[in-house]
């Protein structure tokens, strides 16, 4: 059985490419989703992917990831800096993840600079654009197979 990796995505994320490009570039959500699967079959690995617009239904695809899944890879959009039950629901399934901003959320309103999730994520990528998900991808593929990662 090959290991597998979760990816979520956030509120507004299903903008991306026609959002703000200035700040989150022009690769779409789907650029990003199929680059992410192609990068993981070669890997060796299976990826899933959810995007939702609502807090319940992130919180939903996390608890229903429990036993199924290796890792996630959370961007939780505006939901970052907000959302104590996504944070207790990654603690909850006890499922380690990767937490990806496409902007430097540090380099950016003094609100956006806090995350509920940071202190717990293996690893933080933001600031790197889409190439944040790419990283992650291949640090998740080191961690869980050290033969793997490149
Ligand atoms: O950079 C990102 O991917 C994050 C995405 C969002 O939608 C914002 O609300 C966050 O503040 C930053």
């Amino acid at each position: 059985m090959s290991k597998s990796i979760l990816l979520i995505n956030g509120p507004n994320l299903n903008l991306l490419g026609t959002r703000e490009p200035h700040i989150y570039g022009s690769a779409t959500l789907a650029d990003v989703e199929t680059s992410a699967k192609q990068q993981t079959e070669r890997l060796g690995f299976s990826l899933s992917t959810f995007q939702s617009n609502h807090e319940g239904h992130i919180i939903d695809r996390i608890q229903e990831a429990r036993g199924h899944c290796d890792f996630v890879i959370i961007n939780p959009g505006g939901l970052t800096h907000t959302s104590v039950a996504i944070r207790d629901a990654l603690l909850g399934v006890q499922i380690p993840f990767v937490e990806v901003h496409v902007s430097n959320i540090h380099a950016r309103e003094s609100w956006r600079n806090h995350s509920y999730l940071s202190d717990k994520a293996v690893a933080v990528i933001c600031g790197l654009g889409v190439f944040g998900y790419t990283a992650a991808i291949d640090f998740i593929a080191q961690k869980l197979d050290p033969q793997k990662g490149s």
